[in-house]
């Protein structure tokens, strides 16, 4: 069953039954207090539960001759009823210890008798019993739907009681304290549900007293009461009622009420007369009442007001979950037949829906079309040219309840011409899956043969608008969008707050070849290979980032020059004592792993830049890897001296060179196949697994990892991305 027809239950019912919900909850909570009032007098007997009716009735009679009757209460306060010497009558609170006359039972409170009545019938009658009941009813079914959206939140049920991950302040403390009175919550749903059928008779709780055959009344052998065994056998503490024999004829006996059954007693010889057991369902209904109103227990009838009050926060809690949910609703101007972006978006409580709607805006107002809508309504869009993927990940790794499709309609439907597609995932470390739906949707459309991937998938942790205001960012670089409306969600920072001199630069014969640029920092500047240095060529919002190589304490960078390249052309034409402006950005997913116990670096072209700056960092033993692909042996000889170097001083454990040009023509990927043991085992042993170049050798490598992963290890390629293991930086 899927989260979230769990959900739509737990909604509807909430929805059908809040009204009534509320007002039992509010009387609820007042009249917990009725026996925690009560039970603050003192008129209870001392240990009640230890003393035999051999005892305590002898007692009575002897100080109170008069005495017709006793009563026990849920409070265990001992009434007796009678005359007094004075022939006076008698209704008294007792202690059945002593014969003490504890005090006089007072009137019942007015107001508890009002609150009791509006929480039982509406001031309706039975047509108000009636409500009340199918209330409890829906409250039960509520409390159930609840706790499997618990165990599903909670990703099983052994695991119901862990941490719960934060989720902002309405869901965080709904499913907390759903957590902590869900059993008292689903006691008070069935036993008040039990109680509406018992009273509706739909449960038969019928009783006949047992009769006596007068007959059959004997007069010996003559004991004392205090010598019966029956009253030896029976505690107050088990009594309800006793009626005391109305002469001494002997035809007159006690009629003894207690917990579970009724029985006569020969006041003469102490001999059960009859005896009937209550029926179960009678039981049921005071022990029903026992649950449901905290009578015979002030710290229960205490937690039982907590629950109620509980059930007013839920109320609360749960139409705010529903409101913000439902805020992130989409307004389409334009249709999906006609839009050149299409949003699709996976979420399940609405947020990510919001990040969408920002970017929808702002596409629409710069003069796009642009379209949104939930993944599970991916068709063909015969117009797009931009697909976005922007989804959360839910569950064990699964799509949220709205992209469940996807995969289906993704195989079903494909696009007539090229797209671009780009993917951001949206999730929480909190969880060990990290936002794994989101690379999932990302392998599935490199699959696609009109899918041209634009920029790679991107994360956003705990709705982070930084994160969030990254992935914008650069994809509006990459899609050429100006977005011209700032918001705080897209805002591209543009601040460049180091100072870079350049140190040497390599040359190159033509466009189309790398080269090396090494540059000092100013000042102490804290970064690592892996990190981005972000720069502004022509001093406008157009940024372009390389990705750095930290070298002792400078920057290298590996740029292809590509003859009209923005970033490529300006940073070749710096030269060595030349000082700018840039800034150098954290990128803490593509740092070296500071424990794995083993590590395989895949590059291609430029995108060895990092890894070589990892590599200098290195100690020899290490147990990394180093695949990387060049057109040719010439495009590699800029970084072969360097990695040679690494070698033979043992900081590379193997070193793998793919020529695509030359030889046997050979690819990363090729390389990676013919070591796909290898590739097995660092995954399978917890290594990580490192991409750094271009889109396609990601795409190739991705679909590769995907087979090795599946047929090796048992698991999909994206549960290894979602845990840290596969950590790709590609452009
Ligand atoms: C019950 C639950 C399960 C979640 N499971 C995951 C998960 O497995 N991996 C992950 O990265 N994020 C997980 N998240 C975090 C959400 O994906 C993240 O908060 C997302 O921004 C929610 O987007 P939405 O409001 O559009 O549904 C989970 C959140 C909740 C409430």
């Amino acid at each position: 069953m899927t989260i979230s027809l769990w959900r739509y239950s737990h909604l509807a019912l909430a929805v059908s039954s809040f009204i009534l919900l509320t007002l039992a909850s509010v009387t609820g909570i007042i009249l917990a207090f009725k026996p925690v009032t009560e039970k603050i007098q003192p008129y209870a007997t001392d240990r009640a539960a230890e003393i035999p009716l051999s005892q305590t009735l002898p007692l009575l009679r002897k100080q109170y001759p008069g005495i017709s009757s006793i009563t026990v209460d849920a409070n265990q306060f001992v009434t007796i009823k009678g005359t007094d010497a004075a022939g006076k009558n008698l209704l008294a609170y007792v202690d059945a210890r002593t014969g003490k006359l504890l005090g006089q039972p007072a009137q019942p409170s007015r107001f508890f008798e009002w609150v009791t009545a509006l929480h039982r019938s509406l001031f309706l009658h039975e047509t108000g019993r009636f409500f009340i009941g199918v209330t409890a009813f829906l409250l039960l079914l509520i409390t159930i739907s609840g706790t499997m959206l618990i165990i599903q939140r909670q990703r099983g049920v052994r695991r119901f009681f862990t941490r719960i991950v934060r989720d902002g302040f309405a869901q965080y403390y709904h499913v907390t304290l759903g957590r902590v009175s869900l059993i008292p919550i689903f006691l008070l749903a069935l036993t008040g549900t039990y109680l509406s059928l018992a009273r509706f008779e739909l449960i038969d709780t019928t009783f006949a007293s047992p009769e006596v055959d007068f007959d059959k009344i004997k007069d010996e052998p003559a004991k004392q009461p205090a010598d019966f065994a029956v009253f030896k056998n029976t505690r107050l503490s088990d009594v309800r009622s006793i009626d005391f024999p109305f002469s001494e004829d002997v035809e007159d006996y006690f009629v003894l009420k207690l917990k579970d059954r009724e029985l006569n007693v020969n006041q003469v010889t102490g001999e059960i007369l009859s005896e009937a057991k209550y029926p179960s369902a009678a039981i049921f209904t005071e022990l029903s009442l026992d649950l449901h109103t905290g009578r015979t227990n002030m710290l229960w009838a205490i937690v039982l007001a907590f629950a109620s009050g509980n059930i007013l926060f839920f109320i609360y809690s749960g139409f705010a979950i529903t409101i913000k949910r439902r805020s992130g609703r989409v307004k389409n101007s334009h249709s999906a037949e006609e839009s050149e972006f299409i949003i699709l978006v996976g979420s399940e409580n609405g947020s990510t829906f919001r990040f969408a709607n920002a970017i929808h805006r702002q596409l629409v107002e710069s003069g796009r079309s642009a379209y949104v809508t939930e993944l599970n309504n991916y068709r063909e869009f015969p117009k797009a040219a931009h697909i976005l993927v922007m989804t959360a990940t839910y569950g064990l790794g699964n799509p949220p309840t709205n992209s469940t499709q996807f995969a289906a309609r993704l195989a079903k439907y494909p696009q007539r011409r090229k797209v671009h597609c780009s993917v951001v995932g949206f999730g929480s470390h909190g969880y060990p899956d990290f936002c794994k739906f989101a690379y999932e949707a990302e392998n599935l459309l490199a699959k696609q043969e009109w899918a041209v991937p634009l920029i790679e998938v991107h994360t956003v942790n705990d709705k982070s608008p930084e994160e969030f205001g990254h992935w914008a960012g650069t994809w509006a670089q990459h899609a050429g969008v100006p977005l011209t409306i700032p918001t705080s969600l897209i805002a591209t920072r543009q601040d460049r707050p180091h100072a870079l001199t350049v140190l040497e630069k390599t040359a190159v014969a033509a466009p189309g070849e790398a080269f090396l640029l090494r540059l000092r920092p100013a000042g102490a500047v804290a970064f690592t290979s892996g990190d981005l240095l972000t720069i502004y060529p022509a001093d406008d919002h157009r940024e372009r980032q390389y990705s750095i190589g930290k070298i002792g304490t400078d920057v290298q960078l590996s740029v292809k020059l590509h003859a009209g390249g923005l970033g490529s052309e300006y940073l070749y034409g710096l030269q060595p004592g030349d000082a700018f402006q840039a800034r150098i950005d954290s990128n803490a997913h593509f740092h070296f792993p500071e424990k794995a116990s083993g590590v395989l670096m895949i590059s291609n072209g430029t995108g060895i830049a990092p890894f070589l700056g990892m590599i200098d960092a290195l100690h020899p033993g290490s147990q990394a890897h180093l695949y990387c692909g060049f057109r040719d042996q010439a495009s590699f000889a800029l970084y072969e001296n360097g990695i040679q170097k690494s070698i033979s001083e043992g900081k590379l454990a193997a070193f793998h060179l793919a020529r695509s040009r030359e030889g046997e023509k050979q690819y990363v990927r090729d390389l990676l196949q013919r070591d796909e043991k290898l590739v097995a085992e660092v995954l399978g042993n917890g290594g990580v697994v490192m991409l750094c170049g271009s889109l396609s050798m990601q795409h190739n490598v991705v679909e590769l990892l995907e087979t090795i992963c599946t047929n090796a290890l048992g698991k999909s390629v994206s549960y290894y991305q979602s845990h840290g293991q596969v950590l790709m930086d590609c452009y």
